[in-house]
């Protein structure tokens, strides 16, 4: 298995225990822990934080979804686990990050904490793992997250310039007949003056963007809304994004906006590529699938989306991870089709974009999970002052590169945000 040299794999001793309400569970991470091992996964106060490493693995290139799948199973096999709570991410849970390209310098990663603590449907639990001694600490004993300061910010791969003009490059390319839909991105970086604190980013971006799914694995941090797969036991559901709108702030105009979007043929068509794409992937694991004809708006406080929510029963034994795996990367964050789009990606965005737009979650012991797309997000770079921030668009023949260029900084915004304010 092509893994880093210090992966452990320890048989693991894994208890979960009931708990009163923790409150909030970001605050609840004590202020010791590196951001490196701050791990969370929360939407609308529920969900779960977990912090420290009792194993892990690194891998990379195309076997990595593989190799992660095998190394779970396999620690999974030989783990002793008592838990008191039977609901989905209560007992052994692994938290996984994944490189966006098989070629990326950028490993991607399955992460057991030493202690989760979570929340669902008014039970809260705290897991521990390989006998931890460690107690989750009252949220009150925690001082507060250090606010970053001085921020500097400076252009990745590409300025905005040379950000449209590569968008042109694509426009053309499209109307050429080369290829459908491209998804392209830039990144940013942003340099503070002392580490970035996961626990700062985190707390902002859970309370301002509720509705969206709030990572943070090995230092990728950020707030999705886009849920690549779900499985839970025989049910698998997968929630689609492509198509956008900024939100002006104005209810009135924003709902305007959204009856716009719901009707521009040029964001109806980005979507399609991008439900085409799962639906698609998904139908050879399914015995059954619900795609609804037609997407509705999912308003979110930065920008509105076209979606579409599709459901299948599960027709065969693969891990939430493995389906991860079938459906990445959808024509949300690659393009139609898929073998051109990546080519275009390759040729055009001059960067390697990491573990942006792969897949971000977790999984339990019985292979239940959830991978979102790593979208509305930074990575926390080996200087841990700086953090490298992504968006992305689908374009399509009819797309406009500075209509392009301020839909990618409305996507930045959540995390310009948590940064700032
Ligand atoms: C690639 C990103 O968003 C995707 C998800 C929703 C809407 C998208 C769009 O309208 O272009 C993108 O496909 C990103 O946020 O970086």
């Amino acid at each position: 298995m092509p893994a880093s040299a210090d992966q452990s794999a320890p048989a693991l001793v894994v208890r979960t225990r009931r708990i009163p309400d923790p409150g909030d569970l970001v605050a609840i991470i004590p202020p010791d822990v590196d951001s490196a091992d701050v791990l969370s996964w929360l939407r609308d106060g529920e969900g779960f934080v977990g912090w420290g490493r009792a194993a892990y693995l690194e891998t990379s290139a195309t076997s990595r979804f593989a190799d992660a799948d095998a190394w779970w199973s396999d620690l999974v096999g030989r783990a002793v686990v008592r838990s008191e709570v039977e609901v989905p991410g209560a007992g052994l849970v692994a938290f996984g990050s994944f490189a966006f390209a098989a070629d990326s310098a950028s490993p991607s990663t399955l992460i057991v904490p030493r202690v989760i603590v979570g929340r669902r449907g008014g039970l809260a639990w705290v897991t521990t793992i390989s006998g931890s001694l460690e107690q989750p600490p009252s949220p009150r004993e925690q001082p507060i997250a250090v606010r970053p300061a001085n921020l500097q910010t400076r252009p990745g791969a590409l300025d905005e310039d040379g950000w449209a003009q590569a968008i042109g490059v694509a426009v053309q390319r499209i109307s050429a007949g080369d290829l459908d839909k491209v998804v392209m991105a830039r990144d940013v970086f942003i340099t503070g003056q002392e580490p970035l604190d996961a626990r700062w980013l985190l707390e902002r971006l859970s309370t301002s963007y509720r509705k969206t799914w709030t990572f943070s694995v090995d230092r990728l941090i950020g707030a999705t809304p886009e849920m690549l797969v779900r499985r839970e036991k025989a049910l698998v559901t997968s929630r689609i994004l492509a198509g956008t709108i900024q939100r002006t702030g104005d209810d009135e105009h924003d709902l305007a906006l959204a009856a716009s979007l719901a009707r521009s043929s040029k964001d109806l068509e980005e979507h399609e590529y991008a439900v085409r794409s799962v639906a698609e992937a998904l139908d050879a694991h399914c015995s059954s699938m619900n795609v609804p004809e037609a997407p509705f708006v999912l308003h979110l406080p930065n920008v509105m989306h076209l979606a579409t929510d599709v459901a299948g029963v599960l027709s065969d034994s693969s891990s939430s991870l493995a389906l991860a795996a079938a459906l990445h990367p959808s024509a949300a964050v690659c393009g139609t089709p898929t073998w051109k789009a990546r080519e275009v990606i390759a040729d055009l965005e001059q960067m390697d974009r990491g573990r942006y737009a792969g897949p971000v979650g977790w999984i339990d012991s019985s292979g239940d999970g959830e991978w979102g797309i790593a979208l509305r997000c930074g990575q926390i770079q080996g200087d841990p002052a700086t953090i490298r921030l992504f968006a992305g668009c689908g374009i399509v023949a009819g797309s406009d590169p500075q209509d392009e260029v301020a839909e990618s900084n409305a996507k930045l915004r959540p995390m310009l945000s948590a940064l700032h304010d």
